[in-house]
């Protein structure tokens, strides 16, 4: 079934009355707009469509309740009508106590991303409700406020009724104040589309793109976005929609195939992240966080300690985004190395990393990657480290293949074929084999080779997926285990020894993963670190960290990192701060976020997503009784099984492909270059965009070279995937 539209067609004028309350007269008001509304646009047609009723089936008379009133699925319909975003005539509260009522319905409709356009209510007397409103809202919203008489007294008999109530509709409905409301609804009709098919033209003049060679781009391909929800953005039909029907939806759902840039988890407009960003803005705003101590900031910090289960880690620092996130873990990590193996000030520090890497975009990130498109043209890169090329894993012809790049082989060999994902991550049954052993050899002596050469390094290697192809997580572990009981390679005669060296001390060096997209239930598990069983001495999270509402990172280090930074002179601190460090509104929310995806782990929310052929029913411990990271040893996706390996064997087209978690990447076979300059997934992004049932729905996706990925949120239900799926199936035949 296609995803629900939002409601924006030229010629239809959809509008949602929202009572806020039961019995505030909606039926009635609603009555007399389209009454007016026949009367002023004499050769159109005028419906009214009440979905829901409220309360007993006898007393059902009015309107749908107010607006949190529950539809029969129990969800409120604020909720429900949301992905609709029908702009919205409040039917306001006369009665006594009715301006609460009113302002809380408005705040609760404006909590949704409802545009309440106007507020229309009686004209009661005694309280004057109106009165207060219409200052309440003009002056704080710019929303107009309008009032019409009371209807008259109620009479037994009905034919009196039916005369009385007729006289007044008609009195009423002529009246210049619902004129003016059905006016002024009709012009920002008008405007709204107006405003959102300039949107691509104007941004094509004033805005400048992140990732986006701007010297093709063309306004068509710019895609206007009038709001989100779920899984899915509500996006401006590309076609030129003057030309088509005035009866066409001029929007269509938008599948969110980048997950927002690989943020978004638990769907767009969420109404509980909202509720928590609202909460901790109502209640903090912003405060300074040097020295300082807020609840949602301290909450969140024993909250990942306490979750990601690693002894190392005891310390969070925050920061704004990934990129920083990362920079602060390196500033972290080449303290720490220095001050034990006593280099000076002046040595050059670098990084013991993997090809391939990306960790952000500020040029200290940058600098931890080796050359490649993304920092090629960066006046200021200098890239500081040395890369380890290493093995790759996808499946291939319905085989897990690790792929040994050529100029390995005879350090690595051949590679291995492997007939499940779980086999390619049962990393310690892996370990007692041959490939391991030629693992640490190569890496042993390639250490020693750096070391002769007095090159000086920190670790912030492994992070398990880099440009979205998968690296094997036994070459991972090994470089980590080498490392770690190798600081006879690292060491110089000036080294001190740490004071108390414990379990949670770091050894070698200091190992840092970017976790910022892998962690956090990206991969299907609470950590990434858990894929290679090992546990780094920092740690980067972000992304998924607030559910992709706003932006917030979070280090992880260990005591034996932070020590490093210890002593009498301030300028040995850590001297990195964000202003907008730990910010209530961010931390709020991505407790909330990590609560909600514990709970879905809890109630088992992904246990059918795992049996598609990932794992056996009985292999799944009860979710019920089992203590989080119990189910840390499985390996699946939300990629059905069926659906990899039957990609897997479209050799003319894929030339690997590879799922875990919500994400899904596929390497495609590509005539010329490879790499993020590659021009090999543009047609198969293309032709996601343009639609699915008759243009109905298509998909939003970014694209990485010649490798095309696409993945869901953490509540993305089964049918969408398998549904994506299909189309992708279709796409990949054509
Ligand atoms: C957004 C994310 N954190 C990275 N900065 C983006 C990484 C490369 C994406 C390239 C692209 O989408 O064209």
């Amino acid at each position: 079934m296609a995803p629900v539209g939002a409601l924006l067609q030229r010629a239809l004028r959809v509008h949602q009355v929202y009572g806020a309350n039961t019995d505030v007269g909606k039926t009635i008001l609603t009555t007399i707009l389209c009454n007016s509304a026949s009367k002023i646009w004499k050769n159109e047609q005028v419906s009214y469509l009440k979905p829901v009723s409220t309360g007993a089936q006898d007393d059902a008379d009015e309107g749908s309740g107010g607006v949190h009133s529950p539809g029969p699925s129990r969800t409120t319909q604020a909720d429900l009508y949301a992905p609709l975003r029908m702009p919205v005539i409040l039917v306001g509260d006369s009665k006594l106590g009715g301006i609460s009522q009113t302002v809380s319905a408005f705040e609760s409709l404006r909590l949704r991303g409802y545009d309440v356009e106007s507020v229309l209510l009686f004209r009661d007397a005694v309280y004057e409700n109106y009165r207060y409103l219409t200052d309440y809202f003009g002056d704080n919203y710019g929303i107009s406020v309008e009032s019409v008489a009371e209807p008259p007294k109620r009479y037994e008999d009905a034919q009196a009724e039916r005369d009385s109530m007729t006289e007044y509709y008609a009195e009423v409905s002529e009246q210049k104040t619902v004129h003016d409301i059905l006016t002024r609804l009709d012009k920002r009709h008008e405007n709204r589309i107006t405003r959102l098919e300039e949107m691509p033209t104007k941004a094509h003049g004033h805005i400048w793109y992140p990732f986006t060679q701007h010297k093709p781009l063309l306004p068509d391909r710019i895609t206007a976005i009038d709001s989100a929800y779920g899984d899915h953005f509500q996006t401006l039909r590309s076609q030129p929609t003057t030309s088509s029907s005035p009866e066409t939806n001029l929007l269509r759902p938008s599948f969110d195939g980048s997950a927002s840039w690989w943020t978004q988890g638990l769907g767009h407009a969420n109404p509980k992240l909202t509720l928590a960003a609202a909460y901790a803005a109502g209640r903090y705003g912003h405060v300074m966080f040097a020295e300082a101590i807020h609840e949602p900031a301290l909450a969140l910090a024993e909250t990942l300690l306490k979750n990601i289960q690693n002894p190392r880690l005891n310390r969070v620092f925050f920061s704004d985004n990934g990129s920083t996130g990362c920079e602060v873990a390196v500033k972290m990590a080449l303290r720490a190395a220095r001050t034990r193996y006593g280099w000076g000030p002046d040595a050059k520090l670098g990084i013991l990393g993997l090809k391939g890497s990306y960790h952000g975009d500020t040029i200290g990130a940058m600098d931890c990657a080796e050359p490649c498109t993304f920092n090629e043209n960066v006046e200021w890169y200098e890239g500081k480290g040395f890369w380890f090329d290493y093995p790759t894993v996808q499946c291939t012809e319905g085989k897990w293949v690790v792929d040994v790049p050529e100029g390995l082989k005879a350090d690595l060999g051949n590679g291995e074929e492997f007939t499940t994902m779980a086999d390619v991550f049962d990393v310690e049954g892996r370990e007692q084999g041959e490939g391991s052993r030629k693992y640490e050899a190569y890496i042993e002596r390639t250490l020693e080779a750096l070391q002769k050469q007095g090159r000086k390094f920190v670790c912030p290697g492994p992070s398990l997926y880099e440009t979205h192809i998968p690296r094997d997580p036994l070459f991972q572990r090994t470089l980590v285990n080498v490392v770690r009981r190798s600081p006879h390679l690292f060491a110089t005669g000036d080294s001190q020894s740490p004071a108390q060296e414990t379990d949670a001390t770091w050894k070698g060096l200091p190992v840092v993963f970017d976790e910022v997209f892998t962690g956090l239930y990206r991969l299907g598990r609470y950590t990434a670190s858990s894929f290679l069983g090992v546990h780094p001495d920092v740690s980067v999270h972000a992304k998924l960290l607030t559910g992709g509402l706003v932006p917030l990172c979070t280090t992880l280090a260990s005591d034996s990192v932070f020590e490093a930074f210890l002593s009498d002179d301030k300028s040995d601190a850590l001297l990195h701060g964000h202003s907008y460090t730990a910010h209530p509104v961010g931390c709020q929310v991505a407790l909330e976020s990590l609560q909600e995806m514990q709970h879905m782990e809890k109630r088992g929310s992904w246990d059918a997503f795992k049996q598609d052929g990932w794992v056996s029913p009985e292999s799944l411990q009860s979710p019920e009784t089992t203590p989080r990271g119990a189910n840390d040893s499985i390996v699946w996706s939300v990629w059905s099984h069926s659906f990899i390996d039957a990609v897997s064997h479209n050799s003319a087209r894929v030339a690997g492909i590879w799922a875990l978690g919500s994400v899904l990447a596929i390497t495609l076979r590509s005539e010329g270059s490879v790499g993020y300059k590659s021009s090999a997934a543009l047609t198969l992004q293309t032709r996601l965009r343009e639609g699915y049932e008759e243009g109905r729905w298509n998909v939003h996706s970014r694209v990485l070279g010649n490798v095309f990925y696409i993945m869901t949120g953490q509540k993305t239900s089964r049918s969408t995937v398998r549904e994506l799926e299909t189309v992708l199936r279709e796409v990949l035949m054509m």
